[in-house]
Parts: C-alpha cells; sequence; structure tokens
C-alpha cells in the first residue's frame, strides 16, 4: 500500500487503462488531482455495475453514463480505470484499496433512477474499501458547481497537485450555424468552467506546488473548418493559461501550467463526428492520455501530441500561414459532412 503523504496523491486521467508501471512511475510524487471529464475511460456505466460482488449493493442496470467523474486518490497502481476498478468488484477488493472518489454526475441525469444509482455507486465504492467516496451534482457550466468540487476535494482529501481540466461539452462538427447561444454555452462549458476550477483549486495548488493541465487542441492553435464554437473556446484557453503563466512567474507562484495540443485522438464522440471527413489517422487515446500526464507531472509548459502532426504544421503557421491553411484543407471532404 502507498504512504498516503500530505498534500500529495495519486490520480489517474482520462483512460486510467494506460497506467501501469510507467504512469506508477510517474506519478509517484503526484498524490491528488482533479480530473475533470474523463469520458473516454472511465465514462463508466452503470451497466457496468449490474453484477456486483456484494449483494447488498445491488445495482440496477443502467446505460447512461454518469457526467464527468472526478477520481481522486490513491489506488493509481490500477489507474484510476473507473470501469476496471469499479467492475473489479468481481475482483478482490484489494484492487480497489484506498480509491478515493468524487463524482460529479449531471443534473439532468440526477432525475429519478439516475440519482439512485449514483447514489449506490458511492456506496459501492466505500464498500469496496475507497478512502473517500462523494457524489456532487450539478454541471461543470454551472460556477457554483466547480467551487463544490474543489470544496469536497479540499474536504475529502485535504490537498492538491493536480488539476486536469479535460472536459467539453458537445458541439457539432459542421458549418458554423450562426447560433450565437451555443456559442455561449461552450465558452461556459469549455472556458470559463476551466477559469472557475483553476481560482477555486489555486490555494491547495499553491500550498502543494502542484500542476495545471489544460486540454486543448490543435484547433486551438489553427482555424480548422467545422469546429467554430469548439475552436473559439480552445483559443481562449490558450490566451487565459498562457497568460497566466507568465504573471506566475513575475510573482515566483510555484504552480505550472501545462498546455495540451492535441491532434486527431480516437475517442468515441470525435470518431463519430469527425472521421468519415477527415483523411487522416486519429492517434490512440491511450497513449495520448499517458503523454497529457507525462507532460503534466514533468512541468511541462506545453505538450503536443501527436508530435509530428501538431507542432511541425506549428511552426508552418507562422512562417507559410496560407500553405498550411490549404493543406489542412486537402485533408477534408466537405461532401462527406452530415446534413445539418
Ligand atoms: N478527440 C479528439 O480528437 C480531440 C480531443 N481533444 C480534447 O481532449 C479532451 C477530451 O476529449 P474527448 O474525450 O474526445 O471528448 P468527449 O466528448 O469524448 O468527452 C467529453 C467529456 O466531458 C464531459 N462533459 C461534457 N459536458 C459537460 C458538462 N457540462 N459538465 C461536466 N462534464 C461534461 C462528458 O461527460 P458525458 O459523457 O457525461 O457527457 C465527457 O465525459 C477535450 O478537452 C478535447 O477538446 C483535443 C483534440 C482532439
Ligand atoms: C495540420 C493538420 C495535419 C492537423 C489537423 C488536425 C485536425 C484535423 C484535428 C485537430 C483537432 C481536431 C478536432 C478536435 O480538437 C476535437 C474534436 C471534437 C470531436 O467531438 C469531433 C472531432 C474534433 C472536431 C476534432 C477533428 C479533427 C481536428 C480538427
Amino acid at each position: 500500500m502507498l504512504p498516503r503523504a500530505p498534500a500529495c496523491i495519486e490520480i489517474a486521467l482520462l483512460q486510467a487503462r494506460i497506467a501501469r508501471p510507467v504512469m506508477f512511475e510517474l506519478l509517484r510524487e503526484v498524490h491528488v488531482s482533479i480530473c475533470t471529464g474523463c469520458s473516454h475511460t472511465p465514462s463508466f456505466h452503470c451497466s457496468d455495475l449490474s453484477a456486483p460482488a456484494h449483494p447488498t449493493h445491488a445495482i440496477p442496470a443502467q446505460t447512461a453514463p454518469i457526467r464527468s467523474q472526478i477520481a481522486l486518490g490513491h489506488a493509481f497502481t490500477k489507474g484510476i480505470n473507473f470501469k476496471g476498478s469499479l467492475r473489479g468488484s468481481q475482483k478482490p477488493c484489494s484492487e480497489v484499496w484506498g480509491l478515493g472518489c468524487v463524482l460529479v454526475s449531471s443534473a439532468p441525469s440526477l432525475q429519478g433512477l439516475m440519482r439512485h444509482v449514483a447514489s449506490q455507486v458511492v456506496e459501492r465504492c466505500r464498500a469496496l474499501g475507497a478512502s473517500s467516496a462523494r457524489l456532487v451534482s450539478g454541471s461543470m457550466e454551472d460556477m457554483a458547481t466547480t467551487r463544490q468540487l474543489v470544496e469536497v476535494a479540499e474536504a475529502e482529501l485535504g490537498g492538491l497537485d493536480m488539476l486536469i481540466l479535460n472536459h467539453v461539452g458537445k458541439s457539432y462538427f459542421n458549418y458554423f450555424d450562426g447560433d450565437v447561444g451555443h456559442v455561449q454555452k461552450l465558452l461556459d462549458i469549455n472556458f470559463l468552467s476551466y477559469v472557475a476550477m483553476t481560482v477555486s483549486a489555486l490555494p491547495m495548488l499553491k500550498r502543494s506546488g502542484g500542476s495545471i493541465v489544460v486540454v486543448s487542441s490543435m484547433a486551438g492553435k489553427v482555424g480548422f473548418p467545422f469546429t467554430v464554437p469548439y475552436s473559439a473556446t480552445k483559443f481562449a484557453l490558450d490566451g487565459f493559461f498562457s497568460s497566466l503563466r507568465q504573471e506566475f512567474s513575475i510573482q515566483s507562484v510555484n504552480v505550472s501550467i501545462t498546455l495540451c495540443i492535441l491532434g486527431f485522438i480516437d475517442t468515441e464522440n470525435a470518431m463519430r463526428a469527425a472521421a468519415d471527413v477527415l483523411l487522416m489517422s486519429p492517434a490512440p487515446k491511450e497513449e495520448c492520455a499517458l503523454e497529457i500526464i507525462k507532460g503534466g507531472t514533468l512541468r511541462q509548459r506545453e505538450v503536443y501530441y501527436r508530435y509530428a502532426s501538431t507542432k511541425l504544421p506549428l511552426l508552418l503557421r507562422d512562417w507559410a500561414a496560407e500553405l498550411l491553411d490549404l493543406l489542412v484543407r486537402q485533408r477534408y471532404r466537405p461532401e462527406r459532412l452530415r446534413a445539418a
């Protein structure tokens, strides 16, 4: 069992299935983290829990995902692969020893059965030996939720080493449709909530000399077609966090900020939205998650994944922007867009 050092945590993120020895090494010094929007990993579906090892905690089969877990805890030797860990209910409980978690469930899904299921999941975490398990209801565009999350993290774990900001609201992959309300909503979810989480978590991060990891995109550095609202939110992240990093440096604030510039990744939503239209192959989400964690742990300024298809085009951007625009357009098949 790992020692529980103050304000030190293990965490995992995204597809923490990647964890295992490499991640263990990387995160040896990181003891507590919050990771938002862990969909392509732990977005666990309650159906995963439908065969409980502990009959007293039977959970009804249900397919709706619980939104955006924040996993905090102590079980990263297995990765905080919620799916794996909770399915681990069929394996020895030692698999999830010490797992601490805060689940965030969106308001709509907290109606009726979902609410019941969510609280059963919390019970299950405890029953399996979780060091802590709490449920916060809300959505990330609600600033009160972001504050509450950090408060709960502080109360449950007493400190924070790493804040991984990863969630994104649903958008469309198509020509800009002129819906200003959607741009505003997406800014709330993809940008303002990141700002709010940062503000709330900063006192804890300052105390631990921790790290902020901001998951962004090539679409936050270069204009691509069909992602206009999304792209706006990602450019905003660069402005805010790159500027804040400068201030931290001037003020000697020992909190690192890592901006992750990702290319096309094979998550379910991305594949569904864009695979038909893009003439390029996606990179694997597991390796991507590892690179993000590595970059954050090593306190890198920026992470480029995959390097060749992100860093190199960015060099071209600053020297030959129009050429890059043309090369990008050549990789799109607009005729394959779905009817809006
Ligand atoms: N996949 C790709 O090709 C690329 C991805 N990226 C970046 O990587 C990160 C992860 O992307 P990816 O996994 O593909 O995204 P997904 O769309 O697969 O997952 C988004 C996650 O955010 C959660 N979420 C959405 N809205 C809210 C909300 N209002 N409150 C709380 N949680 C919310 C979702 O929860 P739920 O499932 O419950 O809806 C889900 O867990 C993002 O920052 C994205 O911009 C960057 C470049 C390329
Ligand atoms: C210079 C070029 C070789 C690199 C081009 C890379 C382009 C094509 C990559 C970089 C970032 C990618 C998008 C992204 O960030 C997130 C999403 C959200 C998801 O739900 C739907 C897919 C989408 C739009 C990705 C589509 C492909 C994008 C534009």
